[in-house]
């Protein structure tokens, strides 16, 4: 499963993009992270002029059983509630996707009341997880699944048009999943790594870091085999995020992170392919405890830091006109020639 061939970025056209950049008018490298990103861009998309609208974000709810164990701050029938609050358009996402032209969708792939809600794209692969502190959380099949809804889905916003993917989730007890996971691809104490997710107190985040601890013993899961580890601790959310990353990376679309389940979601996404990374930029650094090991690892750095901590895809929603501002530099900037301003290194002149 996940044979993806993602192919590797065209850095010559991201250093063609850097040497354009060179000749707009304004001093070199005056864009600063803007004339980054335009020349990642264009190594991703493999094109000088990248188009980066619409994107397309795909917002994926999911239940975790392992929320029984009282590690969120909210009872796990919000996750169900919050997928009809997205349907009726009442959700942060729904407000930032209008506001940047995104093609919005909102996919059932694992909550556990049932959906029926014509607006929802029902992908149910089971009604939430098993609770992994006892047992796993699903079958390796299920993860499979799951990260073939994912994949299916971008294979779709894409075909609809989408230029850049957003990938959004909501699942109450997602953070303690997502924490679990990186904490197998570090050595970084659960006191680093396991945070507050949508807000529990000091109390409860003892007995979060204590749930996680047993389940990881229990399961001593390993992520070189990605499926089972998915299987284990993760979540079907988190499995069907990575699998629309893979769908886009291998179809040369741009990856705007979101916050701390995104990112783990991105890393494992790189368990089945490592070049995967390759095709992602980090939308903005959460609140999350966990999220600065996460980024790290992946090899990122956040381009907004709002002390934003909501998931959906909202963080990425927000930093998206960036990539608005990136491309709009390089299509619609005059150069130094076609302005005919003279240039400082041609007049000699130093900088002030
Ligand atoms: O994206 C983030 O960085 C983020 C950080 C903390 C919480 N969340 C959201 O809050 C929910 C998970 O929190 P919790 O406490 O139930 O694990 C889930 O629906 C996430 O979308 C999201
Ligand atoms: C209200 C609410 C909205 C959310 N959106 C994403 N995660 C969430 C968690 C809660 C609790």
């Amino acid at each position: 499963m996940m044979n993806v061939s993602i192919p590797p970025i065209r850095r010559e056209m991201a250093e063609q993009a850097r040497a354009y950049i060179d000749q707009l008018t304004k001093p070199p490298g005056s864009l600063g992270r803007l004339e980054d990103i335009a020349a990642e861009l264009a190594g991703m998309t493999g094109e000088l002029l990248p188009r980066v609208t619409p994107p397309g974000v795909l917002v994926f709810a999911a239940d975790h059983g392992v929320a029984a164990e009282g590690v969120s701050a909210y009872p796990a029938e919000v996750t169900a509630q919050m997928v009809s609050n997205f349907a009726n358009g009442g959700a942060a996402i729904n407000a930032f996707s209008r506001h940047i032209g995104a093609l919005l969708q909102v996919i059932d792939v694992g909550v556990a009341a049932p959906i029926a809600d014509e607006r929802v794209i029902q992908k149910k692969v089971r009604p939430g997880t098993n609770n992994f502190a006892t047992m796993e959380a699903m079958t390796m099949s299920e993860a499979e699944q799951a990260l073939h809804v994912g994949y299916e889905q971008a294979v779709s916003v894409i075909g609809q048009g989408g230029r850049t993917l957003i990938v959004g989730e909501m699942g109450i007890g997602n953070t303690t999943a997502a924490s679990a996971l990186l904490a197998t691809l570090t050595d970084e104490p659960l006191e680093r790594i396991v945070g507050k997710g949508s807000g529990i107190r000091e109390e409860r985040l003892a007995h979060k870091r204590d749930v996680i601890r047993r389940a990881l013993l229990l399961h001593q899961p390993d992520p070189a085999k990605p499926i089972e580890w998915l299987a284990k601790i993760g979540g079907l959310e988190i499995a069907a995020m990575a699998g629309a990353m893979l769908a886009a990376a291998e179809r040369r679309i741009p990856i705007l992170l979101d916050g701390f389940i995104c990112t783990v979601a991105a890393l494992v996404a790189r368990q089945f392919a490592p070049n995967v990374a390759e095709y992602m930029i980090a939308g903005h650094r959460s609140q999350e405890l966990g999220h600065d090991i996460a980024l790290r690892l992946l090899g990122k750095e956040p381009l907004l830091d709002l002390r934003m901590r909501l998931g959906e895809g909202s963080g990425a929603a927000v930093a998206f006109p960036l990539f608005v501002a990136a491309t709009a530099m390089v299509n619609e900037m005059a150069t130094f020639a076609s302005a005919g301003i003279s240039t400082g290194e041609e007049k000699g002149e130093k900088q002030a």
